[in-house]
């Protein structure tokens, strides 16, 4: 039988270029930002004017159906995953980079039916590097297959976690800590581009053996998710359970071995689920 997403997948890939087309045409003006939870939790309108591109192209094509957007959420929008065919947007992952200019800015567009990931599609538009993954069918980066490293051993691993956005002391005393740990197991290195979305490619590409956050959104991390399984890598919660997209926990590795390592040293934390009902956003 004819694969039956394979449209909309293609469709999403052309999608993300023309987003990521408009995201590097706007870092070239001057941009107003705003803040939404705290003064690190940054928004510019660039992020709300893709985000409405990518939908109404989406609707266009497809007639409208379900949809996670970043800034959708932001605006009240409710944040549950049904059985329906939805699709989960983050227009621009890393808008901390976009306004500084760091070079990692990322589309991120992912596809679920019946609560399980279909595709995903990550376009690192500074980079122009087009990475997408449908499911059963593998991991592409520019359309060159992509798989994980095949390093077992954690002393020979990069390892890439994040900073968030949340800045309460205990937090990032919590964040510092488990870096802390795996930096003297010892690793390699630790790393972080700044976008959870482009991270995930990483571990994709084998340029990293892990990348592990507490404080994602299942905006940040839903295509990136079919990417690493795709390219042959695994994901996790924290605590070593499976991986639920919208618990805002999560470890993507290279193989369990790794995975698990990296587990025994996360100190995890608190934080609100995406589809908790009352829908208080950090
Ligand atoms: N509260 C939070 N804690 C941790 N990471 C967050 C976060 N909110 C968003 N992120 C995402 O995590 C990465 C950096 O830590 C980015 O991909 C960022 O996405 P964003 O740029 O779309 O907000
Ligand atoms: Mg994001």
């Amino acid at each position: 039988m004819a694969d039956p997403w394979q449209k909309a997948y293609d469709f999403a890939v052309e999608v993300a270029r023309e987003a990521g087309e408009e995201i590097r045409k706007a870092g070239e003006c001057e941009m107003k930002v705003q803040t939404k939870s705290s003064t690190v939790d940054l928004v510019t309108k660039t992020d709300e004017r893709v985000e409405k591109i990518i939908i109404r192209a989406l609707k266009g094509e497809f007639g409208d159906g379900a949809f996670i957007g970043e800034e959708s959420v932001a605006n009240g929008q409710p944040c549950v995953l049904s059985d329906k065919p939805t699709w989960i947007i983050d227009p621009v992952d890393g808008t901390t980079n976009f306004v500084h200019g760091f070079p990692f800015v990322a589309v991120s567009i992912a596809f679920a039916v019946n609560k399980e990931l279909e595709f995903g599609v990550v376009y690192s538009c500074l980079e122009d590097k087009m990475y997408k993954a449908r499911k059963g069918k593998g991991a592409f980066c520019n359309d060159e297959p992509i798989q994980v490293s095949d390093v077992e051993e954690i002393k020979k691993s990069i390892i890439i976690s994040e900073h968030g956005t949340d800045r309460r002391k205990e937090v990032v005393t919590k964040i510092f800590s488990t870096m802390q740990k795996i930096l003297c197991i010892p690793v390699h290195g630790l790393r972080g581009s700044g976008t959870a979305a482009t991270n995930m490619c990483l571990v994709a590409t084998g340029a990293v053996e892990a990348f592990f956050e507490i404080g994602i959104h299942c905006w940040d991390i839903a295509a990136g998710a079919v990417i690493v399984q795709e390219a042959g890598g695994v994901l996790m919660d924290v605590d070593g359970g499976p991986f639920d997209l919208m618990s805002r926990r999560m470890v993507s590795a290279n193989n369990k071995k790794i995975a698990d390592r990296i587990i025994k040293e996360i100190e995890a934390f608190d934080v609100t689920r995406d589809d908790a009902p009352v829908q208080k956003k950090e």
